[in-house]
């Protein structure tokens, strides 16, 4: 998978993602229902002058579950502490970190199905009661002494919600899973960060790049920092031209697919006659390990409708095949 349409972040990106970041609910683009439950949920607790139930937010990367943990401490204009699974090997870790809350923090663990089981039982009790038992000696002699702590919400992100322990999902007052977003919702985003550069952008340019996003506004963001830098160094305008060059240099096609994603729909097609074709020999034939194309190439391939996933294997739709120039099986021939 190029780099361009990975919707992980980069090292270099964590560090200045946030000046593209929305800082409200109302600056959000997209998601609307998951909005306006957001939005109900922690009105009705400023009303009541309680913390609001705890929130996982569930969903792919780069659809902005980091995004909305700031949102929604800004919303209830508390502080936020952010941190994530990988980070709390040790309940002692998860301990020393709730215990420095202050009253009302909103408290992120970004990647929550990656937490140690040891402190995962701890958040069980700090999320019901707002207390933790801390182990103090060892051996024979350890006894546990409770911990009151201040109250807090915690939101919790992961992209694996399928791997949470029930108890901890069951004590989220509120889930709200994250979908890829329209064409039109990206369009917004672009137009908002290209604003926010400086960058004039044709409307036409903008739709171009929203088209290519994969429904991910990490992406979209990324994208249009390359055309940026392109309009720039090469002294062209922010319109079309620029952009479909620019992204022909990254090997991004019209529809978003990559150099891998279209060697994998052209094997599909060419090699093994449209499928079906097991994983792994399309790994192979196409020389990448199966987990990336099962985890990034397929998933997108599949959502677009270029190929199925079929008990006996991968099947390239008309579609598919269409894509990469081939004519699909019992399509009229055209004429000569
Ligand atoms: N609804 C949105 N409107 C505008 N920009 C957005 C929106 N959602 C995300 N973004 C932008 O996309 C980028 C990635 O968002 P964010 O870091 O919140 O994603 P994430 O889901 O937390 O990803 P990960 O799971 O990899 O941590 C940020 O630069 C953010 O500004």
């Amino acid at each position: 998978m190029s780099d361009e349409l990975s919707p992980q972040a980069t090292t270099f990106e964590q560090g200045y993602e946030g000046a593209l970041r929305p800082a409200t609910l109302a600056e959000f683009v997209g998601q609307a229902k998951v909005r306006s439950q957001l939005a109900l949920l922690l009105n009705a607790a400023t009303m009541q002058q309680r913390t609001p139930d705890h929130i996982l937010l569930a969903g792919p990367p780069g659809l902005g579950k980091t995004t909305l943990s700031m949102i929604v401490a800004t919303e209830l204009d508390k502080p936020l502490h952010q941190t994530s699974g990988p980070a709390i090997q040790h309940a002692g870790d998860l301990a020393a970190v709730l215990s420095a809350l202050t009253p009302g923090e909103v408290l992120f663990i970004d990647e929550i199905h990656r937490m140690a089981r040891s402190a995962e039982e701890m958040l069980y009790l700090a999320m019901e009661d707002f207390k933790v038992d801390i182990m103090v000696g060892k051996g024979a002699g350890a006894t546990s002494v409770p911990l009151e702590l201040s109250p807090f919400t915690l939101v919790g992100a992961t992209t694996r919600s399928g791997l949470l322990p029930n108890p901890l999902r069951d004590r989220f007052g509120f889930t709200a899973h994250l979908e890829f977003y329209a064409t039109d919702e990206l369009v917004s985003v672009v137009r908002r960060a290209a604003g926010l550069l400086g960058f004039g952008l044709s409307e036409q340019g903008i739709e171009e790049i929203a088209g290519r996003s994969r429904g991910t506004p990490r992406i979209a963001n990324r994208l249009l920092r390359r055309v940026r830098d392109f309009s720039l160094v090469h002294d062209t305008p922010g319109d079309t031209a620029t952009v479909q060059a620019a992204l022909a240099l990254y090997d991004v096609d019209e529809h978003g697919l990559d150099r891998l994603d279209r060697e994998v729909l052209r094997a599909v097609v060419e090699r093994f006659g449209g499928g079906p074709v097991g994983l792994s020999t399309l790994a192979v034939s196409v020389g990448e390990e199966a987990e990336t194309i099962e985890a990034v190439v397929e998933p997108f391939l599949v959502r677009t409708g270029l190929l199925t996933r079929t008990p006996r294997g991968r099947v390239a739709t008309r579609l598919g095949w269409e894509h990469i120039g081939a004519v699909p099986p019992g399509a009229p021939l055209a004429p000569a």
